[in-house]
């Protein structure tokens, strides 16, 4: 069934400005499942504004209390996971686990900063003079712009979302155009439990006109971005005019290594779990599969009959393992990619193809694909296709196999395979990623951990965790003299 959607502005419901629509479409079949607004700068400027506002009161409400909210959106969170996650599924295709676990990571976040309510710690530290003290404290910083992608629609939003609601900031969420719907639910939820009107706002349309809107406004303190490499430059360069904070959360081109020493059969299970889940489509999704030649063929055998078996089918559907790709541009992409693979010399092992039989035709389905025989400089191996696509590259060498592993232009995720500790120290030590997993994929990662990557994946900046409310709060550092006299820092104490 197909129904309507508004923006949500100051706690009311609205229509674009313009009047005009986007539809939302289920990728496993093709049915309209909704219409939302395609709004304009006139609805940005609606929904900084109410934010602006909002914020001069919510700043104010004391973060316990701020926290209680948070608390009660944990349990809203809890009560509805099922209903949101299929929602989810509808929308964006994963399986039902999967968006179970997405809303599972927002409930995680939910609890996790409505216990910082209480906590926010700042430091105090001696200072150089008598009768004087210090402290440096965490300030809001006004309007938060958050920009998300569609892989994760709950989890995303809400590692952004939740910690700047903590420190008192207020918030316009612009979702990507896919995955609508269940941004509009996390919304009602956050309303549902207390957030008061204003404080939250979502706005609809695309990058490029709700996107550029919101990182121009003068009123907007900082954009949180996910997505790709490409959009993330783009918005750091244009925020950058204007000095503005930006964090980036970006593109991937993940790795495991599996070493000569390793337990393939356990190899195995993370390699399937890490490359086709979520169909490929995680930003710590693994596209790089990198083997010690002594175990090459060995792990090959091995994962090709565990790829075989995977079943394609609507992520409603618990006996689907894998669903479809986000929407038919992205399918059309990774076809590209494997043709490409195939002209530089990959060997094709297996997949390869959209699936079409039966009900699958109705979707945007692709064959999970293996290539074999990839070299470190083929393009499959260096950029980021964002589907089903893994390739497997032989090296000689532990120490090869890091270089490898390092030679990207991303930083997110990477995973190591070994018995041997001395190795595993050393892949700690040298490998450069935000991310690593030693006898585990590449992806789970946990919310009270810092969350992103190195080089193009990112900006420095991290998500979840303590390390998260940095992006979202300034210091302010306060001095306060009770000699009753001028003191001066670095010359009375000479
Ligand atoms: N590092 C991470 O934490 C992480 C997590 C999930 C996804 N990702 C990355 O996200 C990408 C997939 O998501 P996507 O296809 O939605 O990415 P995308 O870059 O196309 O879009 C992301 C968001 O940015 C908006 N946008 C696009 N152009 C814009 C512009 N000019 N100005 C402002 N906003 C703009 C989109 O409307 C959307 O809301 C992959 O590269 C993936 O690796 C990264």
């Amino acid at each position: 069934m197909s129904t309507t959607f508004q923006n949500i502005i100051g706690g009311k419901r609205q229509d674009a400005h313009s009047g005009k629509t986007f539809q939302n479409i289920n990728p496993a079949t093709g049915e309209l499942l909704g219409t939302f607004p395609l709004s304009d700068e006139t609805d940005v400027e609606a929904a900084v504004s109410a934010a602006r506002t909002a914020f001069e009161h919510w700043r104010l409400v004391p973060a316990p209390k701020r926290g209680e909210i948070l608390f009660r959106v944990g349990e809203l969170l809890s009560r509805y996971k099922e209903d949101l996650a299929r929602i989810m599924t509808r929308e964006m295709g994963k399986v039902l686990k999967e968006t179970r676990g997405d809303v599972q990571e927002g409930i995680d976040m939910a609890y996790y900063m409505a216990g910082e309510g209480r906590r926010l710690f700042g430091y105090t530290v001696p200072v150089e003079l008598p009768n004087k003290s210090g402290m440096a404290l965490r300030d809001p910083v006004g309007v938060v712009a958050c920009i998300t992608p569609w892989n994760f629609p709950v989890a995303i939003p809400t590692w952004k979302m939740f910690p700047a609601l903590i420190a008192g900031n207020t918030i316009v969420l612009k979702p990507a155009s896919d995955t609508p719907q269940s941004a509009f639910r996390l919304v009602e939820i956050l309303h549902e439990a207390g957030i008061p009107e204003g404080v939250v706002n979502i706005v609809f349309g695309s990058g490029q006109t709700v996107g550029e809107a919101l990182i121009h406004h003068p009123d907007v303190s900082i954009i949180s971005f996910t997505g790709s490499t490409e959009s993330g430059r783009h918005v750091a360069v244009e925020a950058a005019k204007s000095l503005k904070r930006v964090s980036l959360e970006m593109g991937g081109k993940n790795a495991i290594i599996v070493m000569d020493d390793a337990d393939l059969e356990l190899a195995v299970e993370g390699i399937l779990w890490s490359a086709y889940g979520t169909t490929g489509q995680r930003c710590t999704a693994c596209s790089r599969l990198i083997i010690h030649q002594d175990v090459y063929e060995k792990l090959l055998t091995l994962l090709i009959p565990r790829i075989e078996k995977l079943r394609l089918g609507n992520g409603l559907d618990e006996a689907s393992d894998v669903g479809p790709v986000i929407n038919k541009r992205q399918l059309e992409s990774i076809h590209e990619y494997v043709k490409i693979g195939q002209s530089e010399g990959a060997s094709l092992v297996i997949g390869g193809k959209p699936a079409t039989e039966g009900e699958l035709s109705k979707g945007f389905f692709y064959q999970p694909t293996l290539f074999k025989d990839v070299k470190p400089d083929m393009r499959i191996a260096k950029e980021e296709i964002f589907g089903p696509v893994l390739s497997a590259i032989k090296v000689a060498s532990f120490e090869e196999a890091i270089a490898v592993n390092n030679d990207t232009k991303y930083g997110l995720s990477s995973a190591i395979y070994t018995q041997n500790v001395n190795r595993v120290q050393q892949a700690v030590r040298d490998i450069t990623t935000g991310i690593l997993y030693v006898n585990s994929g590449t992806t789970g990662a946990e919310i009270q951990f810092p969350f992103g990557g190195t080089r193009g994946t990112g900006n420095g900046h991290r998500e979840a965790g303590i390390a998260g409310l940095d992006v979202f709060t300034e210091w302010k550092v306060v001095y306060t003299d009770y000699s009753g006299k001028l003191q001066k820092a670095q010359i009375d104490n000479q």
